[in-house]
């Protein structure tokens, strides 16, 4: 390997090939696997893992998948997913990535927009394919990762060990592709918590763009240890010199993991890094209080994809080390990571978080340009006709930098909507609203398409944004969660909130509660207005964070609600 063929190279499997190099015989990755209560794990270190997946990349191309073709990978986290993954980038093929938690609806839906030339899955993923007519009429060629004998012969696929054989015939040295940084790497999907998940299309450049990130932003050194909870981001640990440890849970239902299983796999690789998602922090953190356990090898927590609540945070640290921050991102499928806060500076904004300010999601990562515009929903065409909004004014978010992302998979209207062109380089617009504090602290004030207008008629009244509205309820000792959703009464529209009550505070009277909450909306400008609540048994949520509130389904309920 030559240091030419790294710098020009935009492929993020020089990273690995560089770790292979440098760190041979270094755990690469482990693999986790629970049993009664016993565990085993499965290792590879960085130079076999650069072999396999040369062997797959070779494999694959020999058996007739050739470069820029797309692969579905519906494979669990494991050795072999690590060698695939790493596999089709050598390739140059085009891996689709999608959270098997959405929905089987959703993931038709995801399947029929992106086309796949070819289908890897695991058998589950295969018999779902064949009953459910997956990728019907573009997918060409389908390949089996495990299973038993049974398993294998349903999928009625190609198995891995078949290409591995192909691959293993072909003893010259493999050239991995080599992209530009603008090329397509991968189409990722967003997880639809606002209507169906749109397909994301990943350039090499935003992967570089994200490692570099993990190693400046966040400081990770190679030869650390990563406790990977979410695959796509276990994958960036090899490519940064970190070894991904893996533990043995389903990563596309954080919340039903076994702690325990997480809290061994630590102690027995000693990570320093982990990443969890808020859903995952909370899970951990309760398991953590109950058990008074540490984790005395953690120097890094990561958590990202939702919002965390200060409580969760506050729980699980009492596991950590002191100073040992929990480092809360802000960003999206489509722009990650966008912005970042320590836990001590995010615990000295939770009283305005409560007053209605937002959320703080921190300052910038560099070379991420961030601005707040005037809210709309029509596109925007060029970013010489937009003026910024001054600090402190809530608008939507704007984000321009290396790790954002340009379009839409076949997604023309919602590319359009979501971009501005800016000098032949796009920017994105997040969907969610939120202002610039005037140290340049960006806060989040909720989606954009979850904003309640009130109307009398079709004439507007007031705006209520989510969070700030939603914050000032949530302080109440009753409430666990609320959500603020528009219902028509006699023509007009107005705002409802719904709430979930905490379940360790028991509600002898609703109407006593909603006076209370009517009297606290009444002490802030911006809540004003509100005096319509509503008792949901159980907010509907995404499965993958527990937290995003489906409040379309909400005010649906809550439109009936109010009939009755
Ligand atoms: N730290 C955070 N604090 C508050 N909200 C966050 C944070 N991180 C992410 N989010 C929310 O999650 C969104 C990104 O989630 P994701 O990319 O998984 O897709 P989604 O928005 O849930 O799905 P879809 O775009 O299909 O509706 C952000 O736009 C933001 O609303």
């Amino acid at each position: 390997m030559t240091q030419t063929t790294v710098d020009t190279n935009a492929n993020i499997c020089v990273h690995l090939q560089r770790a292979a190099h440098t760190m041979p015989t270094e755990l690469a990755v482990a693999v986790q696997q629970a049993k009664n209560g016993t565990f085993a794990y499965q290792e590879i270190d960085f130079n076999r893992l650069h072999q396999q997946s040369d062997t797959i990349a070779k494999g694959l191309l020999q058996y007739g998948i050739s470069r820029g073709k797309k692969a579905v990978l519906m494979v669990t986290p494991s050795i072999e997913f690590f060698s695939l993954t790493f596999g089709l980038f050598k390739a140059g093929i085009i891996p689709i990535l999608v959270d098997p938690g959405m929905g089987i609806k959703n993931l038709k839906q995801c399947f029929a927009e992106s086309q796949p030339d070819v289908f890897i899955g695991i058998p589950k993923a295969h018999v779902a394919r064949r009953i459910l007519g997956w990728g019907k009429g573009s997918v060409e060629q389908v390949i089996n990762v495990g299973g038993t004998r049974l398993q294998r012969w349903l999928t009625n696929a190609t198995q891995l060990e078949t290409i591995i054989q192909i691959g293993s015939r072909n003893t010259q040295i493999f050239d991995m592709a080599t992209p530009d940084k603008d090329d397509m790497a991968a189409i990722l999907f967003t997880s639809g918590s606002t209507g169906t998940p749109k397909g994301v299309v990943y350039s090499h450049g935003m992967f570089q763009a994200q490692i570099n990130a993990l190693k400046h932003d966040y400081g990770i050194t190679p030869g650390e240890r990563d406790l990977a909870t979410f695959p796509l981001f276990s994958l960036f640990g090899p490519a940064l010199g970190m070894a991904s440890i893996v533990p043995d849970m389903d990563a596309s239902k954080p919340i039903t993991a076994n702690p325990a299983n997480l809290f061994a796999a630590i102690e027995q690789y000693q990570c320093s890094n982990m990443f969890v998602n808020p859903a995952l922090l909370e899970r951990l953190g309760q398991a953590g209080e109950q058990t008074q356990h540490k984790l005395n090898s953690v120097q890094r927590v990561i958590s990202a994809g939702a919002p965390a609540t200060i409580s969760a945070i506050k729980r699980f640290s009492q596991m950590l080390n002191p100073n040992v921050q929990v480092l809360n991102s802000y960003g999206a499928t489509e722009s990650l990571p966008i912005s970042m806060i320590g836990s001590q500076a995010l615990f000295n904004t939770s009283d305005l978080t409560d007053q209605g300010k937002g959320i703080c999601v921190g300052k910038p990562i560099s070379s991420v340009d961030i601005s707040i515009i005037a809210i709309t929903d029509n596109p925007i065409e060029d970013w010489d006709n937009v003026t910024p909004l001054p600090a402190n004014q809530i608008g939507e978010i704007v984000v321009k930098g290396p790790m954002v992302s340009q379009a839409y998979y076949r997604r023309l209207k919602a590319t359009e909507h979501a971009k501005i062109n800016d000098n032949y380089v796009y920017r994105h617009r997040m969907g969610d609203v939120g202002y610039l504090d005037d140290d340049g602290q960006l806060w989040m004030c909720g989606r954009k398409g979850h904003i309640v207008d009130a109307k009398r008629g079709k004439q507007k009244l007031k705006r209520y944004f989510t969070i700030p509205c939603e914050r000032v309820f949530n302080t109440h000792p009753q409430v666990k969660r609320s959500a603020i959703v528009g219902v028509e009464v006699a023509g007009d529209t107005v705002p409802v909130v719904c709430i979930e009550l905490n379940k360790e505070v028991v509600c002898s009277n609703s109407k006593a509660l909603y006076q209370a909450l009517t009297a606290l909306a009444e002490q802030y400008p911006h809540t004003q207005g509100i005096n319509r609540f509503l008792i949901h048994p159980d907010f509907p949520v995404d499965v993958r964070h527990n937290a995003k509130i489906f409040r379309e389904k909400l005010a649906v309920w809550a439109q009936r609600k109010w009939r009755e």
